[in-house]
């Protein structure tokens, strides 16, 4: 294995390694749109195994699972996943072979879940930068495993906002971490590499375009602060733990508000700055649950969170259908819901009984 390995770019080499998907898109992608994994040692392996998607390039045959993927959607939870699953399929009009039903793709990693529909790869992150970074390190190695040709990721989640009425839907423009930073600090081989956070500004702007002057809601683009942490790294008052006034938290609060940031949440800065590293185009819509101005605690009723939670389903799926409707591959789609797999032992057909869908 060892002499299998190349040189690759010292870790502190990389800190200047300013990238633009927009001027430069060739950098990163085959000329076919395939995505260029970044890392020499992938294809000297025999296999690769996604193991906390429990999948692998010799297990399963990637590129005819997910040859097709265009678009990678995630969210914190399974269950939303799962749920806009149902809701993409719907509103694509996807057809499921008779007899069958989604399955959890990744049930068997106990980690992630991850549904299939047509061209839509709909995953589940976890909470915090270091779910959604080992998330992203295996989700872009599978669109590279699988030849899939220009897929856009976006996250869909929730947020504390800072001064809009809860409810409002935020499109992130840019990605600050605690500090302020605009770059994904990571400490690799003992330094400390920085990668720039970049959404896609013209991804920013379609799904911006997609917002409907009918919603009973806002829709609005701004800057997007990643915590580490969802108490004290928010400044919220109602942790285990707090050293300061709320006095302190206001004044910090409003600054934030005064350099553009218009929401707070905990995975923008590895989502920007990894997609970008990948040459991939991705955006977060996020759903604020609360005003942080008002208050620290998510108190709105259950059903009054599920709904909000739809919002950024809703405007990822026009985005999703406008897109579609523009290559002419909407309601084409018709038995694509069970998924070939080369180890039944392991992996069984992900092909299931209906279920009803809640
Ligand atoms: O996408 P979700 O709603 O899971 O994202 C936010 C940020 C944290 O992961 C989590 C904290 O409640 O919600
Ligand atoms: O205030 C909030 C609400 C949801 N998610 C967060 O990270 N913060």
């Amino acid at each position: 294995m060892a002499e299998k390995c190349v040189s690759i770019k010292a870790a502190s080499d990389q800190e200047d390694d300013n990238i633009d998907l927009e001027t430069s898109p060739d950098m990163f992608r085959y000329p076919d749109g395939s995505v260029k994994l970044r890392n020499p040692h992938i294809e000297l392996m025999d296999q690769d195994i996604l193991y906390h998607l429990a999948l692998g390039s010799g297990s399963h045959d990637l590129v005819e699972m997910f040859g097709d993927v265009k678009f990678v959607c995630m969210g914190g939870t399974p269950k939303r996943m799962e749920n806009f699953a149902h809701y993409i399929m719907e509103e694509i009009g996807y057809q499921l072979p008779t007899g069958t039903a989604l399955m959890d793709i990744s049930q068997y990693s106990y980690r992630y879940s991850m549904y299939k529909v047509g061209p839509v790869l709909s995953v589940s992150h976890g909470m915090g930068i270091a779910s959604i970074g080992i998330l992203l390190h295996e989700i872009i190695k599978l669109m590279y495993h699988a030849k899939a040709k220009d897929p856009v990721f976006i996250r869909i989640g929730t947020c504390g906002g800072l001064g809009l009425e809860p409810g409002t839907v935020v499109i992130s423009d840019d990605a600050v971490d605690g500090l302020g930073n605009h770059f994904y600090s990571v400490p690799i081989l003992g330094k400390v590499v920085k990668r720039p956070c970049k959404f896609d500004k013209k991804l920013v702007r379609e799904l911006k375009a997609m917002a409907d002057p009918e919603d009973p809601y806002d829709t609005t683009v701004g800057t997007t602060m990643c915590a580490e942490d969802f108490y004290e790294g928010q400044g919220r008052c109602d942790g285990a733990f707090c050293d300061y006034t709320e006095a302190d938290k206001m004044q910090y609060l409003e600054g934030l508000i005064k350099s553009g940031v218009k929401n707070i949440e905990m995975e923008a800065v590895p989502f920007s700055a990894l997609t970008n590293q990948a040459g991939i185009r991705a955006a977060i819509v996020c759903v604020t649950l609360l005003n942080r101005i008002k208050g620290d605690q998510v108190c709105s009723p259950k059903e009054v969170i599920n709904e909000y939670q739809l919002r950024p389903q809703k405007l990822v799926a026009r985005y999703i259908k406008r897109h579609l409707q523009t290559k002419g591959r909407l309601s084409s789609f018709e038995g694509h819901g069970s998924m070939a797999v080369k180890s039944p032992r392991r992996f069984k057909l992900v092909q299931q009984e209906s279920q009803t869908f809640e």
